[in-house]
C-alpha cells in the first residue's frame, strides 16, 4: 500500500488511543537531538505517550538522544492540544525518505495544520555561537538536488500537487511571531541569540569535512544538519504551515587546517599537532549537551508562540 494508505491506517490507530480532549491537536512539535525536554511543557493530565515501536508503520529511531515517542497532551493555561514527536528517523540510519517523512504525513491525517520542527545543527555562520537558536527562513536540499527526495516517484494527490512550490516554505508570519515572542520573554536581554538563517541538509552520518563546510558557507548556508528538510518538504506538499529552529550545538570548522608543507609545523610536537586537530572536532555528546542546556529557552519560546497563536 502507498504512503497515503499506510499513513491513514496509522492515523486511525493513533486516534483510537486518544481521549476526546486530545483528539484534535492543531500543532505538532518535532523534537530534535537532545530537545526531548520539550515534553516537560506538557501538563500532567490528560497525556498519552505512544512508543514508536508500538505504532504500525512507524520507523524505529536508533539514535542516542532520540527517544522515539509520539506524545499527546495540553500545553499551558489555555490547554492547547499538541502532538510531540520526540525523536525522529534520519536518512543516515538507513531509513528511506518515505519513512523519514512518514510521521509528517500521519500528522496531516490527524488534522495538524502547523508543525514546529527543531533540530541540532552545526554553525557555519561565523557570527553564531554554540547555544544560539536559528529560526530557519530557507534551506539547501543538497540530497534532493541530486534526486534523493521524499516526493520522488508517483505523486500522492491526496496530500498535494505534483510540483509543489517551496519559495514560501518557512512561514513568514510564524517567523515574525517568533521574534516577537523572543522579545516578549526578554530572551533578547541575555547571551543566547536568535538569528534567521539557511539550513543545509546533508545526508550524514559523518560530519562534514573542512572543505565541505567552506563550500556550504559559500553556497549561502548558515547552519548544517542531517534532518528536517525532508519533513519540511512533505509538510509543505500537504499544506501544513511550518516553523523550524536549529539549535547551534557546535561551530563547524571552516579553516583549511595545517598543511604538511608548513615550515612552522615541522617543529611542532605530536601532542601539539593532535591538539590542533582536536579543536572544533564535532561529536555527538556535545550536540546532546548543548541541546539539554538550551531546552529551557527553546521550551519557553515554543510555549509563548503557541500561546500567542492561541490568542488570535
Ligand atoms: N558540523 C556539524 N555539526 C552538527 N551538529 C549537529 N548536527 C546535526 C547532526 N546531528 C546528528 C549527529 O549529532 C544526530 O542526528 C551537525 C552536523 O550535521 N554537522
Amino acid at each position: 500500500p502507498n504512503a497515503y494508505a499506510r499513513a491513514s491506517e496509522t492515523a486511525a490507530y493513533v486516534r483510537s488511543k486518544l481521549p476526546e480532549a486530545l483528539q484534535k491537536p492543531k500543532v505538532a512539535i518535532v523534537c530534535g537531538s537532545g530537545l526531548g525536554g520539550l515534553v516537560d511543557t506538557i501538563e500532567a493530565e490528560p497525556k498519552v505517550e505512544l512508543a514508536y515501536s508500538t505504532i504500525p508503520n512507524f520507523p524505529q529511531s536508533t539514535v542516542q538522544g532520540h527517544a522515539g515517542n509520539f506524545v499527546f497532551g495540553l500545553i499551558g493555561p489555555q490547554k492547547i492540544p499538541v502532538a510531540l514527536l520526540v525523536g525522529r528517523a534520519h536518512f543516515y540510519e538507513g531509513h528511506t525518505m518515505d519513512l523519514v517523512t512518514f510521521a509528517t504525513r500521519v500528522c496531516k491525517l490527524l488534522g495538524i495544520g502547523t508543525m514546529i520542527v527543531t533540530n541540532a545543527a552545526g554553525g557555519l555562520n561565523e557570527n553564531y555561537e554554540v547555544g544560539d537558536i536559528v529560526c530557519l527562513n530557507d534551506h539547501l536540499n543538497l540530497a534532493g538536488l541530486v534526486g534523493i527526495h521524499p516526493l520522488r516517484g508517483p505523486n500522492i494527490d491526496e496530500f498535494g500537487v505534483r510540483f509543489p512550490p517551496l519559495s514560501d516554505a518557512y512561514d513568514l508570519d510564524m517567523r515574525r511571531r517568533t521574534h516577537k515572542a523572543w522579545k516578549k520573554l526578554g530572551l533578547d536581554q541575555q547571551k543566547r541569540r536568535l538569528h534567521e538563517g539557511v539550513y543545509a541538509f546533508v545526508g550524514g552520518p559523518s560530519y562534514e569535512t573542512r572543505a565541505e563546510c567552506r563550500m556550504l558557507r559559500i553556497l549561502g548556508a548558515d547552519v548544517v544538519g542531517m534532518s528536517t528538510v525532508p519533513e519540511i518538504i512533505v509538510a509543505r506538499h500537504a499544506g501544513i504551515r511550518v516553523l523550524a529552529f536549529s539549535l547551534v550545538t557546535n561551530k563547524a570548522v571552516l579553516d583549511t587546517g595545517l598543511r604538511g608543507n608548513d615550515d612552522t609545523i615541522q617543529a611542532m610536537s605530536k601532542t601539539e599537532l593532535d591538539e590542533h586537530l582536536n579543536k572544533g572536532k564535532a561529536n555527538h555528546q556535545e550536540v546532546l549537551e548543548a541541546g539539554r542546556e538550551a531546552a529551557k529557552d527553546m521550551q519557553g519560546l515554543v510555549k509563548q508562540i503557541l500561546s500567542d497563536l492561541h490568542e488570535d
